[in-house]
């Protein structure tokens, strides 16, 4: 195949660029031509003036098109342009389809998209062009996904800027502003590679999403969401959109890290995405680490070198155009060095990513093509050309990158000291176990879910026995290692759900969320033989044999506030010591 890229500033330039002979001698000998228009002048009649003169240079054309937020021709960036991208394939044939969607008819475009291209021998790959800022596309790629389970899906998103409020993808000349456009790319020679470069690092803590509407984000940690924009950025509420857009949100989804951009700041203090989010997710606020970024770029391109690509598609978030200005063509222009390259920033981004096909937000998708066989890889040596000019072109950039990993660093540390403090503050330090003054807190906190839902809690009070004769006669350090063995093997017995509580001096109580009286009282018995067993030894001597006692008592027969339940377990401790020690007794009245 072959790749020809042009960018345009005036419609006089379309003609003389379609029957130029470069292109047109190409195009003779093609099974195929797929012509892509990243367009940044926001104009219908632009759009249908360029899709006509193209055609009719070009009449076998398939023909498909974006509004852009920034332009790639060449590897390098240009605004309010328009970039043509011609691939021409020597032996690939290609299935366009267009999709007018509405919102809540996305999944229904995606199955649509699907079921017309999922019958073509050697299907390799659905490039995928859409509006974003109108329709949910992750429902598109799901309607696609649920029946193309492992195909490469790529593309990008009508761009929605200041400059361009009337977002269209293209087919030929239907133009559309609520849609999809894809295009079915088949051949038994034709090999596509998708990659995705990011570079986002998170700052400062995890908050959850506590109330999202659509593609609203209203509250993060039960606050208006632009609180905390606020608070850690102080952006100012006349710059919010400006600005929203360079921080993203970032969380995990299928393992993966994804990002998500508020685009605009509303009155009611929520923040709207051009993507879906869910309520509940948690999150960071992300910067771009640029030195990270170019790491990713500088990876792929060495990776893509052995694949020895003859085109490449970037599509690359408008977020990154934003963040690193007229450096980003440190991300853009090392492609060029292995095969010609065209793309545009996007309102989201369309890839494979943790298996699944993903609509995501700032990030760079690169996809390379061929369809002859590979002599050898492509010829590319990293000589970081751009860069060793003038190493202090990227200045800005470097040194706010630094800064940010600075603060990043001190907030990491802030928060590993405070958790510290937090275990110190919540644990006891000789057992490990939780230590009295968080009980009440946990134990109401159970209490209300047993309550809510209708479901059982119980409490397991224990008490080592002639403790007191033990450590007269084995001296307090040695007590001290039995209190902290015995705390270890009964953690070891019980679930990650269930609570260990050092009560008192050599007393401890255990409470264990939806489990019944006899559950309880099979655990309290696990844990009494688990004790009676251990062997332990101090500064060489053998120690005797330890036993406990317990008492078991529940919510709700035993007692329906904290208080009640405790003093029934340690009635029924009282018991199980005065019935000869090492037993456990349920509470009975
Ligand atoms: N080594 C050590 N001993 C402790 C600790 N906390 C409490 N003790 C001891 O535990 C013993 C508890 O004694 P008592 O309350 O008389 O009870 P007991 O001897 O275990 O007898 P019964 O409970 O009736 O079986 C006391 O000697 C306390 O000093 C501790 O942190 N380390």
């Amino acid at each position: 195949m072959k790749h020809i890229t042009a960018a345009f500033t005036a419609a006089e330039q379309f003609a003389p660029f379609f029957s130029s002979a470069a292109v047109q001698t190409a195009a003779k000998s093609a099974h195929s031509v797929l012509i892509q228009l990243f367009v940044g002048q926001c104009n219908d009649a632009w759009i249908l003036n360029l899709v006509n003169t193209a055609q009719h240079a070009l009449p076998q054309a398939i023909i498909v098109g974006v509004t852009s937020a920034g332009e790639i021709c060449a590897g390098r960036v240009s605004l309010e342009s328009t970039v043509v991208s011609v691939s021409i394939f020597s032996s690939a044939s290609l299935h366009p389809i267009a999709c007018a969607s509405h919102q809540g008819g996305e999944y229904t475009a995606g199955q649509a998209i699907a079921e017309a291209l999922q019958p073509i021998p050697h299907l390799q790959g659905i490039l995928l062009l859409a509006t974003p800022t109108r329709i949910n596309c992750a429902n598109v790629l799901k309607g696609i996904e649920d029946r193309l389970p492992t195909l490469p899906v790529f593309g990008g998103g009508a761009a929605e800027t200041l400059n361009c409020q009337q977002p269209r993808v293209f087919l030929h000349t239907a133009l559309f502003a609520d849609g999809c456009v894809a295009v079915g790319l088949a051949g038994a020679q034709l090999r596509i590679e998708t990659h995705i470069t990011f570079g986002w690092q998170a700052l400062g803590p995890q908050m959850a999403l506590t109330a999202v509407n659509g593609f609203n984000i209203q509250c993060i940690d039960d606050k208006p969401a632009l609180d905390v924009y606020r608070k850690y950025l102080g952006i100012h509420p006349d710059d919010e959109d400006m600005y929203l857009v360079e921080f993203p949100l970032l969380m995990e989804r299928y393992g993966t890290q994804i990002a998500r951009n508020p685009v605009s700041a509303n009155q009611d203090g929520s923040v709207t995405l051009v993507a879906d989010v869910y309520q509940d997710e948690t999150v960071r606020l992300g910067y771009l680490n640029v030195d990270l970024a170019l790491e990713n770029t500088h990876a792929v391109v060495a990776e893509l070198a052995a694949f020895a690509p003859e085109a490449i598609y970037l599509y690359s978030c408008i977020c990154r155009r934003f963040t690193l200005q007229q450096d980003v063509e440190l991300e853009t222009y090392p492609f060029q060095a292995l095969a010609p390259v065209a793309g545009f920033f996007t309102s989201g981004e369309f890839c494979r990513h943790g298996n699944h096909l993903q609509q995501l937000n700032s990030s760079q998708i690169v996809v390379a093509m061929r369809e002859t066989e590979a002599a050898e890889p492509a010829h590319w040596t990293d000589t970081g050309a751009d860069t060793a000019k003038d190493r202090y072109r990227f200045r800005h950039a470097r040194i706010t990158s630094h800064l940010l990993h600075f603060i990043a660093t001190l907030s990491d540390e802030l928060e590993m000291a405070n958790s510290k403090l937090q275990h110190l503050a919540e644990h006891d330090p000789l057992t490990g176990a939780l230590n009295r003054r968080t009980l009440d807190n946990a134990l109401d906190t159970e209490l209300a879910i047993a309550d809510r839902y209708n479901r059982h809690c119980s409490l397991v009070m224990f008490d080592l026995d002639h403790f007191k004769q033990f450590n007269d006669n084995y001296g307090h350090s040695a007590g001290d290692i039995v209190l902290s063995s015995i705390a270890q093997t009964v953690r070891q017995t019980i679930r990650r759900s269930d609570m260990l509580f050092r009560f008192g001096g050599e007393e401890f109580l255990l409470l264990l969320p939806e489990t019944a009286t006899e559950g309880a009282w099979e655990i309290a018995e696990k844990i009494r033989l688990a004790i009676a067993r251990l062997t332990l030894a101090y500064t060489e001597i053998l120690l005797p044999k330890i036993t406990a006692s317990f008492g078991v008592a529940s919510y709700p027969a035993h007692g329906q506030e904290a208080l009640a339940l405790i003093n029934a377990a340690d009635a029924a401790l009282y018991q199980a010591k005065a019935q000869g020690r090492n037993r456990v007794l349920a509470f009975a009245e």
